[in-house]
């Protein structure tokens, strides 16, 4: 890929259900590196977005590129190893294994083949290994043998941030990922996502949380009613005379946007 290309170009990609459509000639782009929110009221289409991106869903028309490539077409599993990963709005760890062995799963989903799924038992054990330094690295190694479900909410979060990355990705992609954290939460999550980003993964991120958006992301994308109405800095996103209109009535406005959140 040559520097000068974007690492994800959403190229006017249009989607419909049954008849309604849900996300309309949408296009931005996301550079290697950067940390950038995906916002806009509920129903937008913010989580269909992520889902034509991770491959869920093939949008109708327009196209997806990643890394120089046209990944339009690519299956949803294919896309982990090309290095696009994503973690999910609800927790999706398995809370009867241990936090080594949940971020475990992750390395598997980026294997390559079912030869990779079984793994032998010298393999098995570097893997713990790289597991466990993984954690290591992120602040977490105080927790690799302990039992998801009897941890914290707030450390679950960032577990399941380092689940995604121990598939190595490019570019990581958190659907709220503050969801449920009080404001101490939200601010540790904060400071270990832009720890995360220092190390070259570029961050796409969907939150309705603006206190936490302002001090991640430089720039947010806005969507409503499943198009873009906004695309710039997180400095004047709450001024754009769109992005009042489409919060108000909605109780982010009063919440979010115009108060600005809580700060994280
Ligand atoms: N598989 C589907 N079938 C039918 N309609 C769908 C499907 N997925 C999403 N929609 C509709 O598309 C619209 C956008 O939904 P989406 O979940 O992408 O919004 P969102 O911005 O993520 O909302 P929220 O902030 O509430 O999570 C909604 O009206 C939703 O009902």
């Amino acid at each position: 890929m040559s520097s000068a290309q974007p690492l994800l170009s959403v190229n006017a990609v249009s989607k419909s259900f049954g008849g309604l459509q849900v996300i309309s000639d949408v296009s931005f782009d996301v550079e290697s590196g950067s940390r950038i929110a995906l916002i806009g009221p509920n129903g937008a289409g913010k989580t269909t977005i992520f889902n034509l991106i991770s491959g869920v869903y093939t949008p109708d028309s327009g196209s997806i590129s990643f890394d120089g490539a046209d990944i339009t077409a690519v299956p949803s599993r294919k896309r982990i190893g090309l290095g696009l990963a994503r973690s999910f709005q609800n927790i999706r760890l398995m809370p009867h294994l241990s936090v080594v062995e949940n971020i475990m799963l992750g390395q598997q989903s980026h294997a390559s083949g079912p030869s990779d799924m079984a793994l032998p038992l010298f393999r098995r054990s570097r893997s713990r290994r790289e597991a466990e330094d993984l954690l290591a690295s992120m602040g977490l190694g105080t927790f690799p043998g302990d039992v998801v479900a009897t941890l914290p909410y707030g450390i679950r979060k960032k577990i399941e941030v380092v689940r995604a990355l121990a598939a190595k990705p490019k570019l990581l992609m958190l659907d709220e990922p503050a969801a449920g954290l009080n404001p101490a939460e939200t601010a540790s999550l904060r400071d270990f996502l832009i720890t995360i980003s220092e190390t070259g993964t570029t961050i796409l991120i969907v939150e309705h949380d603006m206190g936490l958006v302002r001090s991640l992301c430089e720039e947010a994308v806005v969507l409503n009613f499943g198009s873009k109405i906004y695309e710039g800095s997180t400095k004047y996103v709450q001024d754009d005379p769109l992005v009042l209109e489409a919060y108000l009535g909605s109780r982010h406005v009063k919440d979010h946007v115009v108060a600005g959140g809580a700060d994280a």
